[in-house]
């Protein structure tokens, strides 16, 4: 995890330019939206369930685009990548999920590069069928960016729990074959409300929501500070094809 202090390191950056300042305080509040960026429609649902039950102190709005992510094996490098694209297309704060499901039995693959997995219809139970230890653990790097050209701030929320043969709606990606630690039923099973009390993404959530409500002036400051123009992330992805 990155430290808070990072933070004030990132405020010694060269700024971009500024937007006008506001006159009255609530309208220099009000210049301050945080964009939840994701391209998950299902993640999009947990997170605006969760937060509702956290509450941030800024409002927070949900923007779906999919961003280029780094591939990588530390998921909180992944995160933060994440969190510097979003902050950038949005010219202003901005907040990324990336989430990892990593099997015990096998060095904590496939971890990060679950969706390529999911995508290949990987069937996850039977990756485990010669080993006995099935268990897993389900994380959660939650990453802030106050702003482009801020270093991010990452947060993790980790689930315990057991890979079984699949049960319940097959909903969210890999949910029906998790059986987090402590409950008889799968993720796919159980309520919203029941995966969202003890989830990977709950966690991190309200670490995050815990370390934004803890100055709440000084955030709209930092968030103030960065502010500038959205960007076109097309122009910044450049290769040639072979
Ligand atoms: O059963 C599940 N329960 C969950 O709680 C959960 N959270 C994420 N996922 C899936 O795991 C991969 C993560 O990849 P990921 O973090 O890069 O997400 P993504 O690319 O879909 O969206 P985003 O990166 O635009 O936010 C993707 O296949 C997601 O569908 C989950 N599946
Ligand atoms: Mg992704």
């Amino acid at each position: 995890l990155v430290s808070p202090r990072t933070h004030a390191a990132a405020a010694t950056l060269p700024r971009r330019r500024r937007p006008a300042r506001a006159t009255s305080e609530d309208d220099h509040d009000e210049c301050v939206i945080i964009k939840f960026v994701t391209g998950n429609a299902m993640k999009l649902r947990e997170v605006e369930e969760i937060l509702g039950m956290n509450g941030l102190p800024l409002p927070l709005e949900m923007i779906d685009i999919d961003l280029d992510e780094l591939q990588e094996s530390q998921p909180e490098k992944i995160a933060a990548a994440k969190a510097r694209l979003a902050a950038e297309a949005c010219g202003g704060p901005a907040i990324v999920d990336d989430t990892s499901l990593c099997l015990n039995a096998i060095g904590g693959m496939p971890g990060p590069y679950i969706k390529w997995f999911q995508q290949s219809k990987v069937e996850l139970h039977r990756l485990l069928t010669d080993y006995d230890d099935k268990s897993a653990f389900a994380q959660s790097c939650i990453a802030f960016s106050p702003g482009p050209g801020a270093v991010p701030l990452v947060f993790s929320g980790v689930c315990n729990g057991t890979i079984v043969s699949p049960r319940g709606g097959s909903g969210f990606g890999w949910d029906a074959v998790f059986q987090p630690e402590g409950s008889a039923e799968t993720f796919a099973e159980m309520s919203g409300e029941a995966k969202n009390a003890i989830s990977h993404r709950s966690r991190a959530l309200a670490l995050l929501a815990q370390h934004l409500k803890g100055d709440r002036d000084l955030l709209v400051d930092l968030c103030l500070e960065y502010a500038t123009d959205p960007v076109f992330l097309e122009d910044r992805v450049h290769y040639r094809e072979t």
